[in-house]
C-alpha cells in the first residue's frame, strides 16, 4: 500500500501519505476575508494513525477538504501520496467518514454497501468490509433503525470498498455514546493495523490521545503542537497551586523560582509550575498564603495552554 520515490542518489524513500507545505486557505466574507488556515506545515507517513485535534473554528475541516481535493490552498501545496489530491482520490487512493448525509434511510447496510460497490469497477467484497467495519450483524437493518454509530461504521464499510491507502475521517464519532465510540474505534484500530494511513479530526482530547499515535494540535489556522499524547501531556506536566492572600503582588509571586504563570482573581492567586513542592514551601513560609491547592494538569489544561482557549 505504499509508495516509493527514488532520491537522485538512487536510494528510496517511502513516499509521504499526506504533504501539506505552506498551506494557507482564505475565505472571502463580502469585503472580508476569513483566514482559514494559516500556514500549515505537515507531513503524515503511511502507516500512521494521526488525530487532528483543535477546537472548533481552527481550521481541521478547512485543511481536510484540500487533502480531499475538495478545495484548493491558496496558497502553499497540498499532496498525497506524492500526487495531486484530485489525482490520488480518481485512483481511489484515498476515502473518507464525514459527519453526516450519504445514506438512504429506506435501504438495508448490505444494500447500502453493495450499491456503492456498483460504482467503483473494482472492490473488496462487501462481506469483507462488512466484517471489518463490525457491522455483519446488522447487514439486513434499513438504514433507518440504525443507530448513529452504526450508521458511522456503515459510512466507515463504504470507505473501505476501495481498500485506499488514506482514511480521512472528520470527526466520526461526534454524538455517539461511549459504547458506539469504543466500537467504532475497535474497528477502525483493527483495520488500520494493515497498514492504513489514518488521519481524523476531533474535539475530544481522550479520544485522541487513545487512538492516535500522533496529535497534531491544531489553533487558529495553524500547528501548535505535534507529538505522542505523552508529550502533548507532558507539556502540560506541570501544578497548579491556589490560594488566597489579602492583597496579592503578581509581580511579586512572579519571580518565586520556579513559577512559570500568575494569574490573579481578586484575592485569589493561581500559580503554574513545575516544582510544586517547592513553590508551595516558599508559600506557606514567605507569604501570607493560605488555603492552598496543588492540582494537576491534564490534557484538557494543556489544549488550553498551547491554544489560549478556554473552551
Ligand atoms: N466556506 C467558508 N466560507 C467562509 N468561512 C469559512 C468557510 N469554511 C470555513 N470557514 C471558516 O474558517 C474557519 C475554520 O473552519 P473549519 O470548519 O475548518 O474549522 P474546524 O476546525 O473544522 O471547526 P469545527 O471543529 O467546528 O468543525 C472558521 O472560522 C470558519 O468559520
Amino acid at each position: 500500500m505504499t509508495s516509493t520515490s527514488t532520491l537522485p542518489d538512487g536510494s528510496a524513500t517511502r513516499t509521504a501519505a499526506v504533504r501539506l507545505s505552506g498551506v494557507t486557505k482564505s475565505f472571502a466574507m463580502g469585503r472580508e476575508s476569513v483566514e482559514a488556515v494559516r500556514g500549515l506545515d505537515l507531513e503524515i507517513q503511511p502507516g500512521e494513525i494521526v488525530a487532528f485535534l483543535g477546537p472548533n473554528g481552527a481550521g481541521k475541516t478547512t485543511t481536510i477538504d484540500m487533502i480531499l481535493g475538495l478545495s484548493r490552498p491558496t496558497t502553499g501545496t497540498a499532496e498525497v501520496l506524492g500526487m495531486a489530491p484530485r489525482d490520488a482520490i480518481a485512483r481511489g487512493l484515498v476515502s473518507a467518514v464525514m459527519q453526516t448525509g450519504g445514506l438512504l434511510k429506506d435501504l438495508t447496510v448490505r444494500e447500502t454497501v453493495e450499491y456503492t460497490a456498483a460504482l467503483f469497477a473494482d472492490t473488496r467484497p462487501v462481506d469483507e468490509v462488512l466484517g471489518d467495519a463490525g457491522i455483519t450483524e446488522i447487514a439486513d437493518r434499513k438504514v433507518a433503525k440504525c443507530s448513529g454509530g452504526e450508521q458511522q461504521r456503515l459510512r466507515f464499510a463504504m470507505a473501505l470498498l476501495s481498500d485506499p491507502a488514506l482514511l480521512l475521517l472528520d470527526e466520526p464519532t461526534t454524538g455517539m455514546d461511549v459504547e458506539g465510540r469504543r466500537a467504532f474505534w475497535s474497528s477502525i484500530r483493527r483495520d488500520a493495523e494493515t497498514g492504513r494511513t489514518v488521519l481524523f479530526a476531533t474535539h475530544y482530547l481522550e479520544e485522541a490521545d487513545q487512538y492516535a499515535d500522533r496529535i497534531v494540535l491544531i489553533s487558529h489556522g495553524k500547528v501548535v503542537a505535534d507529538g505522542t499524547g505523552a508529550e502533548i501531556k507532558s507539556l502540560a506536566s506541570g501544578r497548579t497551586l491556589r490560594f488566597t492572600v489579602p492583597t496579592p503582588d503578581a509581580d511579586a509571586f512572579a519571580r518565586i523560582p520556579g513559577v512559570d504563570g500568575v494569574e490573579v482573581r481578586g484575592e485569589t492567586v493561581i500559580l503554574h509550575t513545575k516544582d510544586s513542592d517547592a513553590v508551595a514551601r516558599h508559600l506557606l513560609t514567605s507569604t501570607d498564603a493560605r488555603d492552598l491547592e496543588i492540582t494537576a494538569k491534564g490534557l484538557e489544561d494543556a489544549f488550553i495552554a498551547l491554544t489560549g482557549d478556554a473552551r
